[in-house]
């Protein structure tokens, strides 16, 4: 995360909560409740600290309800979405549903869904586009397991996953992407990747950014790191340059620590 001179942030950070295919559509109200309820509690300032959850498809609308009925600051996305528009795809849900249900954004390619689903670059590549198309903000994500991680070649298998995903964007749609980084061996593990290992990923993905379109482009798109996060250690991770996020697992489904890791800067360590 970059600070300029008076202090304002040049990439609003965003504290991301993927729920994964926990919490119903009852126990998804209460936990959103609690979590509004305590950022409110904490007078966050949203405007400086962006807040998302990734509840499952069949909370989507309860979501929305609740944050348009009481209009709270938090935004929402899916966690899948389907490369097509409509049509005979059964089981799938189209990226055009999404954004009648308010949601503002959608993840893509989260290891889970490569690993589990076989998602393939090209698939996914053709999902961000739908994305864009439905007026979703993709949240790409890449990283690599720990065979790669142990062969030294974590960077470019990571800037592989990223460059296949972007293939033929244009750049305002690059500057409006966020892509997180999560190492799969990281996830879920409690086993965190150090701030200098989240810094170094997502450097590496802003310079091919940079290359694939221009500077200016590459500092304006947001890049997260997910993998263990929590209140614990989400200071020293944001603390680093070019992390400007964080994408939550396990720790987004306690309301008070979620809140926590949400306000990071009451526990910013500058280094
Ligand atoms: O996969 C993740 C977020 O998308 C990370 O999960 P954990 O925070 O549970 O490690």
């Amino acid at each position: 995360m970059t600070t300029s001179t008076n202090g304002t942030f040049d990439r609003t950070p965003l504290i991301a909560g993927n729920w994964k295919m926990n919490m119903d559509h009852v126990q998804g109200i209460t936990l959103l409740q609690k979590l509004a309820w305590t950022l409110s509690d904490a007078r966050h300032d949203f405007s400086r600290v962006e807040v998302s959850v990734f509840p499952p498809f069949t909370d989507i609308r309860g979501v929305q309800t609740l944050v348009q009925g009481d209009k709270l600051k938090l935004s929402y996305g899916a966690q899948d979405l389907s490369d097509k528009d409509s049509g005979a795809y059964t089981g799938d849900i189209s990226g055009a549903f999404l954004n009648k249900l308010g949601c503002s954004y959608v993840l893509v390619g989260h290891s889970e869904r490569r690993e589990i689903h076989g998602e393939s670059d090209e698939l996914l590549n053709a999902k961000v586009k739908a994305a864009f198309r439905h007026g979703l903000t993709p949240v790409l994500c890449a990283g690599e397991g720990l065979q790669i991680r142990q062969a030294g070649t974590h960077v470019e298998h990571t800037l592989a996953q990223v460059r296949a995903a972007v293939a033929g964007l244009d750049a305002a749609q690059a500057a409006q992407l966020v892509i997180a980084y999560e190492p799969i061996w990281a996830i879920g593990t409690g086993e965190v990747a150090g701030p200098a290992d989240a810094q170094e990923l997502c450097a590496a993905i802003r310079a091919e950014l940079s290359k694939l379109f221009d500077a200016d482009t590459a500092a304006k798109t947001r890049l997260l790191y997910g993998g263990s996060v929590k209140a614990a250690n989400v200071a020293a991770i944001m603390a680093e340059r070019d992390v400007d996020g964080v994408l939550v697992g396990g720790a987004s489904l306690d309301a008070g620590e979620f809140a926590n890791i949400a306000r990071f800067e009451n526990h910013l360590v500058t280094n």
